[in-house]
C-alpha cells in the first residue's frame, strides 16, 4: 500500500505529516513511525504527525516522537500542522484545533509560512538547584549557560535527562545564554534523544524561566535564536501565571512523497 506524506520544518525542527482526515485514523504502528523518522534508513524527521478530522474542532493533531512513541505537545509540530491544514484547505487565516494538551488557537500568514500558535497557560515553575523546571505542554528543564556555542549539549543534556530525577518520565533539556537583544537556546529532546535544531515548547519554557528570573512582568516579548533559525515568544505575566502565550515562527513545506507499507 502506498501512503502519501508531506515533510515540513519549523526553524529546523522537522516533521513527517500524514493526512488521515478522509480515511480516518485507526491503526498506529510505532515501529513504522520510528523507521520513517530514521535519518539513515527512512525519510528522516524529529517526529511524525497525523492530522485527523474532529467534530468540534477544525482538526486534531496526533504527534509521535522520532522514537515512534506518542509524544506530549510539540510546539513547532503544532505550527507545522497548522500550515499543513491550510495547505489541505481545511482552514484559512485562523484555527482552533485539538492537541494532546487541549485546544489551541493559531493565526497563519497569507502565504501560509508563518504561524502564531497559542500555547497552554503556565503557573507552576519549580527549581532544581539553579535550573527551572516547568511544563509548557511538554516537560522542560531550563539552565543558564555561558559560551553556549561551544557547549556539549548532547552529552550534558543526556546526563540530565537520564539522571535519577528524570530518567523514568524523561525531560527535554534546554540551555540558554542571554544576548544583548535575544536569547540563544539549544535543546536536547526527549524522544529524539539528541539535540534538535529547535524546540517550540522548549523556547516557550525558556522565555518563561527568564521572565521569572529577571522579574519581568506585564506583556513580555522575547526574541529567540536557535540552531535552525528565529522564533518569538509573547505572553502576559503577573508574577504568578503566564497567560495569552504565543509561540511564533516559520513553518515550511519542504517536499511531498510516498512510501510503501507492506
Ligand atoms: N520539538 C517539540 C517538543 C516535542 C516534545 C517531545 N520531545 C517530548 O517531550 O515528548 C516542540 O517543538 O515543542
Amino acid at each position: 500500500m502506498k501512503i502519501n506524506f508531506f515533510k515540513y520544518q519549523g526553524a529546523g525542527n522537522d516533521f513527517i505529516l500524514i493526512d488521515h482526515t478522509k480515511d480516518g485514523l485507526n491503526t498506529v504502528d510505532n515501529k513504522l513511525i520510528a523507521n520513517l523518522c530514521d535519518r539513515r534508513f527512512g525519510i528522516g524527521a524529529d517526529g511524525l504527525m497525523y492530522i485527523t478530522s474532529h467534530n468540534k474542532f477544525d482538526f486534531e493533531m496526533h504527534y509521535f516522537n522520532a522514537d515512534g512513541k506518542l509524544g506530549s505537545m510539540c510546539g513547532n509540530g503544532g505550527r507545522c500542522i497548522v500550515a499543513f491544514a491550510k495547505h489541505l484547505r481545511i482552514i484559512d487565516k485562523e484555527t482552533n484545533f485539538l492537541a494532546v494538551d487541549g485546544p489551541h488557537f493559531a493565526r497563519i500568514s497569507e502565504n501560509g509560512e508563518w504561524v502564531d500558535l497559542q500555547m497552554i497557560n503556565v503557573d507552576d515553575v519549580k527549581l532544581d538547584n539553579d535550573a527551572f523546571v516547568l511544563n509548557t505542554g511538554s516537560p522542560h528543564y531550563v539552565a543558564f549557560k555561558d559560551n553556549l556555542k561551544n557547549f556539549d549539549v548532547f552529552a550534558e543534556g543526556k546526563k540530565i535527562r537520564y539522571n535519577e530525577t528524570y530518567s523514568k518520565e524523561g525531560i527535554n533539556v534546554n540551555f540558554v545564554e542571554e544576548q544583548r537583544d535575544h536569547l540563544f537556546v539549544r535543546t536536547y529532546e526527549r524522544g529524539v534523544e539528541d539535540e534538535t535544531y529547535a524546540c517550540g515548547t522548549g523556547v516557550t519554557a525558556v522565555a518563561m524561566a527568564v521572565a521569572k528570573h529577571k522579574k519581568q512582568s506585564g506583556h513580555v516579548k522575547t526574541d529567540i535564536k536557535v540552531l535552525g533559525g528565529d522564533l518569538k515568544i509573547e505572553f502576559d505575566y503577573n508574577d504568578e501565571k503566564f497567560s495569552n502565550v504565543f509561540l511564533c515562527g516559520p513553518a515550511k513545506l519542504v517536499f511531498e512523497g510516498e512510501f510503501n507499507v507492506r
